[in-house]
């Protein structure tokens, strides 16, 4: 496994941000993991996160499977914080990216409107979120970087779950179906596989493994 995705599942399990259990989906799917990337909530923690999300975008952009941008964009809520602290981890790295995100509800007063942060028009954008699961939240993202005149130049997530959004129909996963449909690249920094990989070698982990399992036969790529 690439030295990014374990770092990442071990920042995640240590901060908590990886849980298991039983929570519903905003799919409405009912899930025996949950990753919380509001646990992330120290700078300190927050850095490691985001120069995990840089080497996997590194990493990305040295085999070819990710092209280049020129800016960040972060969806609400969760994405704001991840994209600035990614486009923090780019400046130490050399690299200076402006950063985007948008509000859920537009602001009426002041500067109004739901964008912040810098403008979208003509600029190659890399949306940085923390989750796909059924790509309702790329999409909007999409959506809104198109209506501001934005380039998606690729996606960015930390931990694609690899789930069907419907199963009895397809077996493809969401991330690899809005990959196909908009012609892009989507990059994970985990994946649900890594997940199992590293449950199945871990004692802590090993109770989850077979719940893990199930779950993925029932709604999980093929
Ligand atoms: O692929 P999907 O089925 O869309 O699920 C994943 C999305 O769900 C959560 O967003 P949510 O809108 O719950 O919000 P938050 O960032 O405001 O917590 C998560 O942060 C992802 O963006
Ligand atoms: O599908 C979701 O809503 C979801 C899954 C997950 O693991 N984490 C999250 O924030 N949302």
């Amino acid at each position: 496994m690439q030295d990014h995705r374990r770092r990442f599942l071990d920042l995640a399990l240590r901060a908590d941000a990886l849980r298991f259990g039983e929570f519903t989906l905003k799919s409405g799917r009912s899930s025996p993991y949950f990753f919380n990337a509001g646990r992330f909530d120290s700078g300190a923690s927050l850095a490691g996160l985001a120069s995990c999300y840089a080497d996997a975008i590194d990493s990305a952009r040295a085999d070819g499977s990710l092209g280049e941008f020129d800016g960040l964009f972060g969806p609400a809520y969760k994405g704001i914080p991840l994209a600035t602290a990614l486009a923090c981890e780019y400046s130490r790295r050399g690299h200076d990216l402006p950063v985007t995100f948008n509000r859920k509800e537009a602001k009426a007063h002041g500067e109004g409107g739901s964008l912040i942060g810098a403008p979208l028009e003509g600029r190659r954008v890399l949306i940085v979120d923390d989750v796909i699961t059924a790509g309702t939240a790329i999409r909007e993202a999409l959506q809104i970087i198109g209506d501001a005149g934005g380039i998606v130049s690729g996606i960015v997530i930390a931990l694609d779950r690899q789930e069907a959004v419907d199963p009895s129909i397809s077996r493809r996963s969401a991330a690899q179906t809005v990959a196909t449909e908009h012609a892009l690249p989507v990059v994970a920094v985990a994946s649900l596989d890594d997940l199992l990989t590293m449950a199945a070698g871990s004692a802590a982990l090993v109770d989850q493994h077979a719940r893990l399992l199930a779950y993925r036969e029932a709604y999980g790529s093929r």
